[in-house]
């Protein structure tokens, strides 16, 4: 054969192979779950509202418990039933444990450094290990205890001296759970400016400050970032949020190198009588043990100890805060609370954790709070490592899976009476805070759960039942309880658009507070 015929036979079968491999994935097209229809470049952007939660949980009304959203150019499906849960968290929870790659992960956690935004794989799971064995064990939580009760009786201590005066309540639980989690991960009240013992009531303004970098922190963690979802914009920065999340990540850097800093000389002055004393200690002393697969290194180090300040406070404050104010506009409910505390604790003492067990409603108060208001209520994205059929349909890889236990929370086929604060729901059922039930996922489940749900538990639960048991609490004259604003703001967590102000009268002896 002359050579022009061998050219056009062989143009003529990669033509052949083109187009049956074309057809065959024509016909292979992948079942994804239902949604509305995305627009080029943006996708669905133009259906989600400054309260992405609210207009997913509009959107599954219309899609069902499985939908797909375009984010930009990347597929988001949203879990919105218990079956869809459990799916993704459990039955395909591997495939889902990734996280997307995002800004906020890049500038402000040490490029996923940290547990939240790392990558599954070997880092991740022996970061976890570490954090399971040797940072939220039982006796480790136990030997902080005494921290955790210093601060809470500081905490009744200060809301005592303001005489019944109105107070931002988020204040003062806020200085609770900074000083609790600075001094077991910290060591010490590194954010407190006199370290003193706070009999004046004051809140200090070096709080105020670190608290407003929190809030930064998670407000820029859980923002929609265009440039996560639609590469082509990624490097106008439109929303300004990358500038802010590089601004951020520096001030978080000083902080860390200073933490670090002290850690390491302290270690270096005691020499063999060094011992361990804090969450920052434990980290550096494990994170180089040469027995590990993978090392964790000083930013490794640097981004956990970010991870367990952030992750340890904003929760626990704003559970308390959503706590009190449904409470507020129910007397009925903080009766039948009182009644339970002044028959198991009595009026001579304060509540201990080891009481906890024996105050089931208090615990039923605590779930229902994180059932109406939970502190993330799509969960942290999840991340599809492979594809994957979840209920019949096609989830690609490199999908964003959202659980929007938002939805879970408020089905009616699951609750009664959904949108009602009604603790009695919880009492005598064997629903778990621990993830085993889908259709109450406070702390998420599976491989990504909450590693720190056992700490945040113990800062809530005892602390709800102090400031229950300690203080009657009452609204300033001029606002009324149908009046109180429960509007929320959407970030990594959800807390209250504007801090509730309340008034706090003792109602146990005046020498309880004086302890
Ligand atoms: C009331 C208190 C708390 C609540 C309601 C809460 C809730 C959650 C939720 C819902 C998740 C996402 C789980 C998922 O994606 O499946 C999460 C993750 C996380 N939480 Fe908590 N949390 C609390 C307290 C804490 C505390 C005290 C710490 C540490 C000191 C902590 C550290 C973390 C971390 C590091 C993650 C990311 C885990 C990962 O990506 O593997 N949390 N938390």
């Amino acid at each position: 054969m002359e050579a022009q015929t061998w050219v056009a036979y062989g143009l003529f079968s990669v033509i052949f192979v083109y187009l049956i491999n074309h057809l065959c994935r024509g016909n292979h097209k992948l079942n994804l779950p239902p949604g509305p229809k995305p627009w080029p470049i943006i996708g669905n952007f133009d259906l989600i509202g400054p309260l992405p939660h609210h207009s997913i949980h509009e959107l599954s009304k219309i899609y069902g418990p499985i939908m797909t959203l375009k984010f930009g150019s990347v597929p988001v499906i949203v879990g919105s039933s218990v079956e869809m849960a459990k799916s993704i968290l459990k039955t395909n929870d591997e495939i889902f444990a990734g996280r997307p790659t995002t800004a906020a992960g890049k500038y402000t956690t040490y490029n996923y450094s940290n547990m939240t935004w790392s990558h599954y794989g070997p880092y991740f799971r022996q970061a976890r290990k570490l954090w399971s064995m040797h940072l939220f064990s039982a006796k480790s939580l136990e030997s902080y205890e005494y921290i955790r009760v210093e601060e809470h009786n500081s905490l009744l201590r200060s809301i005592f001296n303001t005489n019944g005066e109105p107070i931002t309540l988020k204040d003062y639980l806020s200085k609770l759970s900074l000083n609790v989690i600075s001094r077991v991960v910290l060591g010490k009240r590194y954010l407190d400016k006199c370290n003193d013992n706070d009999v004046d009531g004051q809140v200090n303004k070096i709080d105020d400050e670190f608290s407003l970098m929190l809030d930064e922190l998670f407000i820029l963690n859980g923002v929609l970032n265009l440039g996560d979802w639609i590469p082509c914009v990624k490097y106008l920065d439109i929303q300004g949020y990358e500038k802010r999340m590089k601004i951020i990540g520096k001030k978080f850097e000083r902080f860390m190198e200073h933490v670090l800093d002290e850690h390491n000389a302290r270690r270096e002055n005691e020499k063999d009588n060094w011992v361990p004393k804090d969450m920052v200690d434990v980290l550096l002393q494990h994170g180089n043990d040469s027995n590990h697969q993978v090392k964790i290194d000083r930013n490794g180090v640097k981004a956990f100890t970010q991870d367990l300040i952030a992750g340890g406070t904003d929760t626990s404050t704003i559970t308390l805060e959503w706590a009190i104010t449904e409470l507020i506009r129910r007397p009925d409910i903080i009766a039948k609370a009182t009644e339970e505390l002044d028959h198991v604790i009595g009026k001579e003492r304060w509540v201990q954790e080891q009481d906890i067990q024996n105050l089931p409603y208090i615990q039923a108060i605590v779930k229902e709070t994180l059932r109406l208001h939970p502190v993330t209520p799509l969960l942290v994205p999840r991340f599809s490592r492979e594809q994957v059929k979840v209920e019949g349909y096609d989830i690609p890889k490199g999908s964003v899976a959202l659980v929007n236990t938002f939805t879970i929370h408020r089905d009616p086929s699951v609750y009664d009476k959904p949108l009602e604060f009604w603790p009695d729901r919880f009492i005598d059922k064997d629903i778990d805070v621990k993830s085993q039930d889908f259709e109450f996922l406070p702390f998420g489940s599976g491989r990504r759960k909450c590693p720190g749900y056992n700490l945040g538990l113990k800062i809530v639960e005892p602390g709800l039942a102090n400031l229950l048991h300690g203080f009657e609490w009452k609204l300033p004259d001029n606002i009324k309880p149908q009046d109180m604003d429960m509007e929320e703001i959407f970030g990594l967590t959800n807390p209250k658009k504007t801090p509730v102000v309340v008034c706090a009268q003792p109602r146990l002896p005046h020498y309880i507070y004086c302890k």
